[in-house]
């Protein structure tokens, strides 16, 4: 049995900076990866998807640059094996950069094959055992194939499957209106496919405020994609090189045909291979570990980190997991994920950024909500780039002037969305938003606007 003073499970997002750290303070850690390290992100989710994201706005420009002035002549072709070279290449490197980072860290073991628990303070990697005081579970997740009629019978593509595919589907289905069926559909639309999205709830991305999910349809529509919510007791069935999808519940079927199918309907934590029973480990009905505040599962010296502990499920969350856990336990800190104030962005083009609360949420909470908004096609920089699909949304707690939340839906909104969330993360007021000089021409110019004209809603 070796020994360790901690043991790592999984090399995503967590549990490299979290093995460096422990290196650092002259503990013996053991770092374990049954796949490629990196995790999700940097080989199946963010990084090839940002660069495929890269690949089909630029073939949108190009199609566009008529309405600049610009004259390429000849039509616009997408070349599905150099974008893919290209995803394969950003990715590659960026999983080879930290497979070399820690394979040279003193201290840091990086292991290969799979764990899993055989109790709480020992892990079975193949044949070898580990022992260690502290062990930490960074396992990630992988799609969600829920149990839908037919498809256990078709062939039928993941975000793994998206990210390596070097030739263009020609009608791309897309079961899943949310952050990864949409930004699938909008780039392989302008790679060239036909993309049809088909989504069980009434709206797309139904974490956000109607109007901002209306506004992602509408461009996405507005590209040509078919938008289909709403889609209620879904089968798929095979028909000869086709795929078709029914949504039928008894009264008016629809139907979407395709030539393949893009399963996007969530993610499920990697945690029914992992023994955790044999270690005391409470998950909760969908398989995510119950951690408390400080990260630390059900049995003390255990804690669980990123996607699978289902308080977080970005990168940047599963970073802070790591932000959290190495402050308490090495520089007396004690922070709470309770704490963390939400941000993220959809990376459609335009992209949506997100902080704090939507309206809708900051409602359920019991603030008394106040709002303000303004469409893109009365935000100069949005005109001067052409690109004025969207809006920007501000809301603020009524009584106490707090900003609550923010969505930029529009040109760089993933950007400039931060300085909502750098002030939500600050307490601040609208009111000292609202004095701010901002930078002319720019999206962000207009939240100090946003911040005076914020009006109570009920
Ligand atoms: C298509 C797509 C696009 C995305 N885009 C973004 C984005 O733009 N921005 C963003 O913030 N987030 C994005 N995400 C989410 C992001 O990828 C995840 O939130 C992030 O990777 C979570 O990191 P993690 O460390 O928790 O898990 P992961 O990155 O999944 O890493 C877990 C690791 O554990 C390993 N593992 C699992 N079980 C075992 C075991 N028993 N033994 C040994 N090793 C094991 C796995 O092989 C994996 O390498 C995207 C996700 C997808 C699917
Ligand atoms: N830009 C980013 O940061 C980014 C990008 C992609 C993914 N991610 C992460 O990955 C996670 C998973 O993303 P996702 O889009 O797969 O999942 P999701 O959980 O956000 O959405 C799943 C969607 O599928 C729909 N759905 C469920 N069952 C259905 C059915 N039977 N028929 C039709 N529709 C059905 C749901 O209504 C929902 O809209 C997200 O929570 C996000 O954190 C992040």
């Amino acid at each position: 049995m070796r020994t360790f003073d901690a043991i790592i499970i999984g090399a995503g997002q967590a549990g490299p900076p979290l093995a460096a750290r422990f290196a650092a303070e002259g503990r013996k850690v053991a770092l374990i990866e049954r796949h490629q390290v990196g995790g999700t992100c940097v080989n199946t989710g963010c990084t090839p998807t940002k660069t495929m994201v890269a690949s089909a706005r630029a073939a949108h420009v190009a199609r566009r640059a008529a309405d600049f002035g610009v004259d390429i002549g000849g039509g616009i072709s997408v070349d599905m094996k150099r974008v893919q070279a290209r995803t394969a290449e950003i990715a590659g490197a960026s999983r080879s950069g930290l497979e070399s980072w820690l394979s040279g860290l003193d201290n840091v073991a990086l292991l290969r094959g799979h764990a899993g628990f055989i109790g709480p303070d020992r892990v079975a990697l193949d044949d070898e055992l580990l022992t260690a005081p502290k062990i930490f579970i960074n396992v990630g997740g992988r799609a969600a194939i829920p149990d839908i009629e037919g498809l256990s019978d078709i062939p039928y593509l993941t975000n793994s499957d998206m990210v390596g595919l070097d030739r263009l589907p020609e009608h791309l289905l897309v079961l899943g209106g949310s952050y990864i069926g949409l930004e699938f559909a909008q780039m392989f639309a302008r790679f060239g496919s036909k993309v049809t999205v088909v989504e069980r709830g009434a709206h797309l991305i139904g974490r956000e405020d109607p109007e901002v999910s209306e506004a992602v349809r509408g461009f996405l529509e507005d590209e040509g994609i078919t938008v289909m919510t709403g889609a209620e007791c879904i089968r798929v069935e095979r028909r000869g090189d086709g795929i078709v999808m029914h949504a039928d519940c008894g009264g008016e079927t629809r139907t979407a045909t395709g030539t393949d199918l893009l399963v996007a309907l969530g993610r499920k934590p990697n945690t029914d291979d992992l023994g955790l029973d044999k270690a005391g480990v409470a998950t909760d009905g969908r398989g995510f570990v119950t951690v408390g505040p400080d990260l630390q599962a059900s049995q003390p010296g255990i804690f669980a980190l990123g996607d699978c502990n289902g308080r977080g499920a970005f990168t940047h969350t599963a970073y802070n997991d790591y932000e959290i856990v190495a402050a308490n336990l090495f520089d007396g800190e004690s922070r709470s994920v309770d704490d963390r104030v939400s941000g993220y962005a959809l990376y459609t083009d335009p992209p949506l950024g997100r902080a704090g609360m939507s309206e809708t949420e900051a409602k359920k909470a019991g603030h008394n909500v106040a709002v303000a908004s303004r469409p893109m096609t009365n935000v100069s920089r949005a005109k001067e780039k052409g690109e004025t699909a969207g809006l920007m949304k501000l809301v603020a707690d009524a009584d106490s002037g707090k900003l609550l939340g923010g969505a930029i839906l529009g040109p760089g909104g993933d950007e400039a969305i931060h300085a909502v969330l750098n002030l939500i993360n600050m307490g601040a007021t609208a009111k000292d938003l609202q004095w701010a000089v901002p930078i002319h021409p720019t999206v962000s110019e207009l939240l100090p606007t946003l911040a005076g004209g914020l009006e109570p809603v009920r």
